[in-house]
């Protein structure tokens, strides 16, 4: 069968040339509407292949999730700056299985609702944060979402803003997302392997000298939390908390606790960009479209009592439907993760009389499937009333952001509930209590985007000012 179409390549070296270091999930979608649902690329012989709809992603990433669900193998990442047994990196196999079997446990849909008082005592927290360094939101959600992870996956509290155990994984997080895994997370090496043979102090060998560095930051980011909670554990002095609750299972085996350890510290690296992006967008979106902030404001005000009334609680949620159009809406328009996180193919396969290579890497274009205007018409505007219209069962699950955002199959990001409760919860306290504008003078914030795995822009200005006296007062008055 022959491969599936895509733009032409060079003699060896492939489609070099059509890769892209930022946005990459704009020409991937311009190839989708030229070439159809799926696309093949190769890059000195290494497959690419871009799934564009919902079907065929489900079809094949799901469907036949038995071969569509291994990671590369990167040389750069998981082996010289030794990543590779984080979630995300782990090869498809008894590893990974166990792996995802106890973020399963720490993070399933009955677990989450038991994380609700932590959830709205960090989510306090960064209220408290915002109020009191206005000009710094970024440093916030960082520490918010930091705090909070630390807090339900080793049971570390945080209390101040340099906080050891906070300042060790943001910085191992921050050297993941922005040096390692910047570029896509392929390097030279990791096209071609012997290159890892090099000595430290060969000309072209200095990202040896790096992966070294980087690699005793990443594993001292694991160690660190993880020592502390199994020396509280020691000493029974554990709070409840991923960690301490599996540490604490009779007959735990070594096997069991490097797995633990190295399961808790990925929901960490995962979470953290993912939610900054989102809260992100989440601001682009109200400095864009004021209208929808305001309306927000009157539907809290209507359940809380106006100014507001009080701070927004879980169980407020089923009278907020415009927050939560507002929540989905910023999964859409914001897609955090555009093309997902590559799979790697374990056979060779054929579909719809496509041949696919084994080893070809396999991409769920995530971004096209969230502007497919057939389903969400208008698609570059924020819209957060198209979820408001009445439709069938079917239509509402095919046009739910969820179904695409969090990635397909076996390797479907794990956090979901937790970002469904978390992420909630922030946004409807921050629209319940301040005023989201840009700063006087200051023109319309044009997004920048530097980052290939993740949709994250670059810091723009924003004012965030709380919305009246009363809304102060009461952020003030829960500490
Ligand atoms: C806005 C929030 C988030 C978004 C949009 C998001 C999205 C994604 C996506 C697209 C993937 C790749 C899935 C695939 O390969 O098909 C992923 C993987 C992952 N996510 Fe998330 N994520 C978010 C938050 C979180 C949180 C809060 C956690 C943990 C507490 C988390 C943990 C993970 C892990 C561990 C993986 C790797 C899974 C694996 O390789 O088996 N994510 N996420």
């Amino acid at each position: 069968s022959p491969l599936p179409p895509g733009p032409k390549p060079w003699p060896v070296l492939g489609n070099i040339k059509d890769l892209t270091a930022k946005e990459f999930w704009l020409p991937a979608t311009q190839w989708a509407k030229q070439y159809g649902d799926i696309v093949y690329l190769h890059v000195f012989g290494q497959g690419l292949v871009f799934l564009n709809s919902f079907d065929v992603a489900n079809e094949l990433m799901e469907k036949r999730g038995a071969i569509y669900s291994d990671r590369a193998p990167l040389v750069m990442a998981g082996e010289l700056c030794g990543a590779g047994h984080m979630v995300a990196f782990t090869r498809y196999g008894p590893a990974s299985r166990r792996q995802r079997r106890l973020m399963a446990l720490g993070l399933s849909r009955a677990t989450v609702p038991s994380y609700h008082p932590l959830i709205t005592a960090s989510t306090r927290k960064f209220l408290r944060t915002l109020f009191a360094e206005p000009g710094n939101h970024l440093g916030a959600v960082r520490r918010y979402a930091g705090g909070l992870n630390l807090n339900v996956v080793y049971g570390l509290e945080v209390t101040r803003t340099d906080d050891p155990y906070l300042m060790k994984v943001e910085g191992a997080t921050d050297l993941l997302a922005n040096e390692v895994t910047a570029g896509g997370g392929l390097w030279l090496v990791d096209i071609f392997p012997f290159l890892k043979h090099l000595p430290d102090w060969f000309p072209g060998a200095g990202f040896k000298r790096k992966a070294a560095v980087w690699k005793k930051d990443i594993v001292d980011s694991v160690d660190y939390p993880y020592d502390a909670v199994k020396a509280n554990v020691r000493a029974g002095t554990a709070v409840p908390s991923f960690c301490s609750t599996l540490l604490q299972q009779p007959s735990l085996t070594e096997l069991d606790e490097f797995d633990v350890k190295w399961t808790a510290n990925s929901m960490y690296a995962a979470s953290m960009d993912t939610t900054i992006t989102l809260t992100q967008h989440f601001l682009l979106a109200m400095l864009a479209y004021p209208q929808h902030l305001a309306r927000a404001q009157a539907e809290l005000d209507a359940v809380l009592g106006p100014g507001p009334g009080r701070l927004p609680r879980f169980e407020d949620r089923p009278a907020l439907p415009f927050i939560d159009a507002i929540f989905a809406e910023c999964m859409r328009w914001g897609v955090p993760v555009p093309l997902g996180l590559p799979h790697r193919l374990m056979e060779d396969d054929v579909f719809q009389g496509k041949f696919i290579p084994k080893g070809s890497l396999v991409f769920a274009n995530i971004w096209a499937m969230l502007r497919d205007p057939a389903v969400y018409p208008d698609p570059e505007r924020f819209d957060p009333e198209r979820f408001l219209t009445k439709v069938d069962d079917a239509t509402a699950r095919r046009r739910d952001p969820r179904a695409y955002v969090f990635g397909f199959g076996r390797r479907r990001c794990p956090g979901v509930h937790l970002v469904e409760s978390s992420v909630w919860l922030m946004l409807a306290s921050m629209l319940a209590t301040l005023d989201i504008r840009k700063p006087a003078g200051a023109p319309d914030p044009v997004p920048v985007f530097d980052n290939t795995v993740f949709r994250n822009p670059d810091p723009f200005p924003v004012e965030l000012v709380p919305r009246s006296e009363q809304a102060r007062r009461l952020v003030e008055e829960d500490a």
